[in-house]
């Protein structure tokens, strides 16, 4: 692996590793993204997905909010989606502006038109390029996150073209063709377990899972068809990464919604930091998940717009929950969601200072 500039704020791998900070480390889901000017300037440029596959491109992007935010931020997420899985496997994905898939799959028998035995180092390579590029320009500053959609909410994509309130597609293919469901998620799980290690051998530092839909399943449903994929992952990942002798790195899943699953998460889905959403209080949380790992998150994205004085009371609530009680583990600052266009930059700005002045461990 090439040798890159050493690494001179650590602090999201030490919270991930489960060991209190001397303040939690903060960074947002999607913080590359449209409320930014410096974003929507490139972007009028370029469509998405050319941006995703043009290694100096991603690497730009990822880097604006660093750059804006330099000195407040503490992780940087290489920009991509999680839609490129399925285009790894073979599906046609359009951005326009939702994603959408002009052939999803309607029935079982249209999985044999997904790409067998797909070579994913070969189909998403481009990404590992943007890792590696965006890991030497960040020259050190913060880690660089790498990630992936997890198998159930890149199942529903696949199966609905696209983003959808009802989820009648792809519930219908869990309840009606259950075996075959759980083969298809197996398989996606396969392809996100290479692409991991590969984001890792590339040079991401920390990975993260994003189940975005969770939460539209039940408990029985989140154990019997979601779960079992996000732990396959978890494990392929680990052992694959010990077989080839590279050091693990830390793992997040954001079960967005999942609040129910928590203990069970916690307890041995086999991750090392769990992301949760605003709906459930970091108190809550915590209790359900002992000090077995650390949390990330919560603050409802929609308090950005409320102004300076929502977001300073909002924070200061968020961290006193995080840091109270006995017990208490490693926390990552971060929203319930990822950041909604219409949020004014300083105000993020202002968001990561609260964060800074309440998580302190000197903070009354
Ligand atoms: C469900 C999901 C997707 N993509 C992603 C998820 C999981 C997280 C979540 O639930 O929000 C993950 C994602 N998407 C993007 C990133 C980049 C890294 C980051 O800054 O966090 C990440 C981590 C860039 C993006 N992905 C997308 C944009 C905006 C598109 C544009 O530039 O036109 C960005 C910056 C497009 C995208 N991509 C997706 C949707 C639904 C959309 C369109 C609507 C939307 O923006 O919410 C699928």
């Amino acid at each position: 692996m090439a040798a890159f500039p050493a690494l001179k704020n650590d602090l999201i791998l030490r919270a991930a590793r489960g060991e209190e900070t001397e303040r939690a480390p903060v960074w947002v889901m999607r913080q590359a993204g449209r409320y930014l000017p410096e974003f929507m300037a490139l972007r009028a440029h370029h469509s998405f997905f050319e941006i995703c596959r043009t290694p100096a491109l991603a690497k730009e992007l990822t880097l604006q909010p660093i750059r804006r935010y330099s000195g407040l931020i503490d992780a940087a997420i290489i920009f991509s989606d999680i839609l490129v899985v399925p285009q790894a496997l073979g599906m046609e994905v359009q951005m326009n502006p939702g994603p959408h898939f002009p052939d999803p799959l309607n029935v079982p028998a249209d999985v044999a038109r997904l790409a067998q035995d797909v070579d994913v180092d070969a189909a998403l390579g481009y990404v590992y390029e943007a890792i590696t590029q965006t890991r030497h320009a960040l020259a050190g500053e913060v880690p660089l996150i790498g990630f992936c959609g997890a198998p159930w909410t890149l199942f529903s994509y696949m199966i609905e073209g696209g983003g959808t309130k009802t989820f009648q597609k792809c519930k219908t293919w869990l309840f009606k063709y259950p075996e075959e469901s759980k083969a298809l998620l197996d398989r996606i799980a396969d392809v996100c377990i290479d692409f991991l290690v590969g984001q890792i051998k590339a040079g991401a530092q920390l990975v993260q899972v994003f189940d975005s839909w969770a939460g539209e399943l039940s408990p029985h449903d989140f154990a019997e068809f979601s779960l079992p994929s996000l732990k396959r992952i978890s494990a392929g990942v680990r052992a694959k990464l010990a077989a080839a002798n590279i050091p693990a790195v830390p793992m997040t899943l954001f079960p967005k919604g999942a609040n129910l699953a928590l203990a069970s998460l916690a307890e041995n889905a086999g991750y090392d930091v769990i992301g949760i959403d605003w709906c459930i209080s970091p108190a809550d949380a915590r209790a359900a998940v002992g000090d077995k790992v650390a949390l990330q998150g919560n603050m409802d994205p929609g308090v950005l717009y409320g102004g300076r004085e929502a977001i300073e009371r909002e924070v200061k609530r968020m961290a006193e929950g995080f840091k109270g009680g006995k017990g208490t583990k490693a926390w990552i600052a971060n929203l319930g969601h990822g950041i909604t266009p219409g949020v004014n930059p300083d105000d993020l700005k202002w968001f990561f200072e609260c964060v800074h002045k309440y998580s302190a461990s000197s903070a009354a």
